[in-house]
């Protein structure tokens, strides 16, 4: 009997930001030029990720409102994908609204979230810049990347493996004993105390905690 652990992805951000290109690009591989719209597609996929399979769903939500919020869906998510299109500055700003709404509907749980600016690939029509999709992911404590779901799978497929292991190990951590728990607290703080919290340059691997908006 297989006994896969399943992870729950929601994949949020404005109309044609190329949402359903990046998801067909990590499961398939491939980039396909046009999709269907108008609909909510679940895909359910097996994939292995340090060696270690996984049930993933991904629920590619197209439709929602201020009116009509993924409430539900958000809230039996594992993780999350905001994208965005580096050539519509629009989509940016609706990017920020939805890392706000799953911050206000997670909070004070944690969930991996991860930012991606796609369409990497038509950077003369680029109207939101690398450090302005760095900055937002910094202030609510998410991962980031520039992809290109047309271009190559190498960015599209590093974030979902990102956010899966991220999944994994805090599925892990709550699940250890509080004994132990606290002994990698006392840990951490003994490292912090050593090197200082701030002694990492790439702060970005120690994002978690949203900042309040
Ligand atoms: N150049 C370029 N085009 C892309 C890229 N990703 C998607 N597109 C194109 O952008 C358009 C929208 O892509 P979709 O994947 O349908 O976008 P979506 O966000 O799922 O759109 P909705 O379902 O309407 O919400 C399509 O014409 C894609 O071919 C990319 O990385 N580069």
């Amino acid at each position: 009997m297989t006994n896969l652990t399943s992870v729950r992805v929601v994949v949020l951000g404005s109309k044609n930001v190329g949402k359903t290109a990046v998801i067909v690009r990590f499961l398939t591989q491939r980039y396909i030029g046009e999709y269907r719209s108008n609909t909510d597609w679940l895909y359910k996929h097996n994939v292995t990720c340090d060696e270690t399979a996984s049930e993933v769903e991904i629920l590619d939500i197209s439709r929602w409102s201020d009116d009509c919020l993924p409430i539900d869906e958000v809230q039996s998510a594992d993780a999350c994908v905001v994208i965005y299109s580096i050539c519509d500055r629009e989509s940016f700003n609706r990017a920020q609204d939805c890392l706000n709404i799953i911050h206000r509907l997670k909070a004070p749980q944690y969930i991996p979230v991860v930012l991606l600016g796609n369409k990497r690939d038509l950077e003369l029509g680029r109207q939101v810049s690398f450090e302005d999709g760095n900055e937002l992911s910094t202030q609510y404590g998410c991962d980031f990347s520039e992809v290109s779901a047309a271009g190559n799978y190498a960015g599209v497929n590093e974030a979902f493996y990102s956010l899966i292991r991220q999944v994994r190990t805090s599925r892990h951590q709550r699940s250890l004993p509080r004994q132990r728990k606290r002994s990698i607290m006392t840990v951490s703080k003994v490292l912090g105390a050593m090197f200082g919290k701030n002694s990492h340059k790439d702060t970005r691997k120690n994002k978690q905690t949203p900042c309040s908006l």
